[in-house]
């Protein structure tokens, strides 16, 4: 059987193409007839995230029942080169999974599915670790996802105006495989590229760990490696950017076999995976997901009713998925094919099967906002402070504007402090790598007024960011009237009304906080077999916990800071013109 065929008898199984959502089914019984009874099956889901590998134990109901996080590893050996080791990895998904399972009867447990950043793994012909960096050290066979060192094959790539481009955007980002792949074998040719043997997906890796089964999952492919669910690999395009020894061997190095999210992988959960992350052998593994992809999951087919939401009506396209943790991800779905120039997709079935995906996104959000924070003169006073009141840095400067604001909304804080977020290049929809950030209004304070207004300003910049992004999907055929939030962020109350206030659309908050594991454990539930289709898991396990209103009285305040908001990144432009002019 052929790639293509084998990917389109999977998705086969799939609801047809914008089915609406089924309803929950609230009752008792088996997983097919819902469960008020007392929930038997569980199921493993875990994401690896930029900072930590999470783990959570979640039953049908798509309640969290354990959890568990571990840091991991991260190296920045150069500017803009950032390195992860697959090993430390593995073994931070063992300790976190070993501890969500204690004391649990083991024979209740039904599935695990993984869900990770897409970050590029090298391993050699036998599956040992190859190093990605020029000191030779193979435990750093990553680079991650926010690696920026292929800027001059991505810029080669681009030009080549290959067909495939079409499909992200119309321009491919730094961030994607690519143009790491290029780079290796530009830069590491001796060390890594003759020797490797495969070149995998972080979120691939992890199932191929827990299965051996190199099976790669068409979201990582779809998304990141150029391939097409409907015509599988292009060779033309591996021909024209020169990496045309990937096409030998029918891919093998970087994928002939490819599954949809969900489907179950070979014989299951093998001894040896099984022993280290301490789940019983054999239980069900599923096809992978990226991590923002497994937050759509968790939290895109949610059942409204009864919320007042405008979306309660409206096809599930309505939704907007927004996956907030190192970067924010915006995941919006079509019937159709939508091309929008900047956003990544359109890709077939990467998230919800049978629909089409478009995936805006901010490189750094999270990060941004910590560095934004640590790096201000305040920052050990502030660290002092939330201590003493044994509360996080994020409340604290929360609690500390409510303070500051007197009479006025908090946003009003930031009438002469604006913030263009690029810190880390433009993912979407500017698709510019080379845009910085900026601010304007700085005065010579140095005190924690002046660090909390900052963080505010920061904030408000990310949800212009997502406004952008927004607008651009809306000008290309998207109609979306409602935000489903997730991720590290959505756990910051101030981060998630500045997104209501700012977008002017009313934001969901799931009743799990931890909706990217609910994603993972979707996968691991659907390779049990328990549920028909990643649709009905979907609208089964994911539930609105609250959902927070834009202040519609402060719009004209927002709707002129954004003016201000897009006119800084003209005058950026402007300035490199300047520079570079003759
Ligand atoms: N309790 C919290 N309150 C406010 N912000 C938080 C909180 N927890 C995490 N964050 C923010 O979320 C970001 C990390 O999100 P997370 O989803 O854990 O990231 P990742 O999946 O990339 O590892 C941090 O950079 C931080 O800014
Ligand atoms: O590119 C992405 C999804 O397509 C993500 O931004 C990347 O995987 C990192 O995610 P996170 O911010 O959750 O760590």
């Amino acid at each position: 059987m052929d790639i293509q065929t084998h990917v389109l008898t999977h998705m086969q199984q799939v609801l047809p193409l914008a089915e609406p959502l089924p309803s929950p089914v609230h009752g008792r019984g088996t997983m097919m007839s819902g469960g008020d009874q007392e929930p038997d099956h569980y199921y493993v889901g875990i994401d690896v995230g930029t900072g930590s590998v999470r783990a959570a134990l979640v039953d049908q109901r798509g309640v969290l029942l354990a959890f568990a996080e571990q840091p991991i590893k991260k190296w920045e050996p150069q500017f803009n080169h950032h390195e992860q080791s697959s090993e430390d990895i593995w073994a931070a998904c063992c300790r976190v999974t070993k501890e969500i399972v204690q004391g649990i009867d083991a024979h209740r447990i039904r599935g695990l599915g993984f869900d990770a950043t897409c970050s590029l793994v090298v391993l050699d012909k036998e599956f040992h670790p190859l190093p990605v960096n020029r000191e030779g050290d193979s435990s750093r066979n990553i680079i991650m996802w926010l690696d920026h060192r292929a800027v001059s094959q991505v810029h080669r790539i681009n030009e080549t105006k290959h067909s495939v481009l079409q499909y992200v955007g119309g321009v491919m980002s730094v961030e994607m495989q690519a143009p790491k792949l290029l780079w290796l074998k530009e830069n590491l040719r001796e060390i890594c590229w003759d020797k490797a043997g495969h070149f995998f997906d972080l979120p691939d890796f992890l199932s191929w760990k827990a299965t051996g089964v190199t099976a790669r999952s068409l979201c990582s492919l779809v998304c990141k490696w150029t391939y097409s669910a409907e015509k599988g690999w292009d060779d033309s395009f591996w021909k024209m950017i020169g990496l045309e020894d990937l096409i030998g061997d029918n891919y093998n190095k970087i994928g002939n076999l490819v599954l949809p999210p969900g489907a179950s992988l070979g014989s299951g959960l093998i001894p040896e995976a099984a022993r280290e992350l301490g789940l019983p052998s054999g239980i069900a593994v599923a096809a992978s997901l990226i991590d923002a992809h497994a937050g759509g999951l968790g939290v895109i087919g949610a059942d409204v009713r009864g919320h007042g939401l405008t979306c309660e009506g409206q096809p599930v396209t309505s939704r907007l998925a927004v996956i907030c943790g190192t970067s924010s991800c915006h995941m919006g779905i079509s019937k159709d094919p939508i091309f929008v120039p900047g956003v990544w997709g359109p890709y077939f079935s990467a998230m919800v099967p049978g629909f089409w995906l478009n995936e805006g996104g901010q490189s750094v959000t999270g990060k941004l906002i910590d560095h934004m924070v640590q790096s201000h003169p305040a920052f050990p006073e502030l660290q002092a402070k939330a201590t003493a009141r044994c509360q996080s840095i994020y409340a604290y400067l929360n609690s500390h504007l409510d303070l500051i604001k007197k009479a006025q909304p908090v946003g009003f804080l930031t009438v002469d402090l604006h913030v263009w977020p690029d810190f880390h290049g433009n993912r979407s929809p500017l698709a510019d790598l080379t845009l910085k950030g900026m601010v304007t209004g700085l005065t010579l304070s140095r005190d924690l007024d002046d660090l909390a207004v900052l963080y505010l300003a920061t904030i408000q910049a990310i949800a212009f960011g997502t406004r952008f992004i927004i607008e651009t999907m809306e000008a290309a055929g998207h109609s979306l009237s409602t935000l489903f939030l997730c991720g590290g962020l959505s756990k910051n109350p101030l981060f998630v009304q500045m997104h209501a206030d700012i977008t002017g659309m009313p934001v969901v908050l799931s009743q799990e906080v931890e909706s990217v594991l609910v994603g993972a454990a979707i996968l691991g539930a659907c390779a049990s077999g328990d549920f028909a289709s990643v649709q009905e898991a979907m609208a089964r396990m994911s539930k609105v916990g609250k959902v927070v209103f834009p202040e519609r009285a402060d719009k004209k305040y927002y709707d002129k800071k954004y003016q201000v908001f897009l006119r800084m990144v003209e005058h950026q432009k402007e300035y490199s013109a300047i520079m570079n002019g003759s």
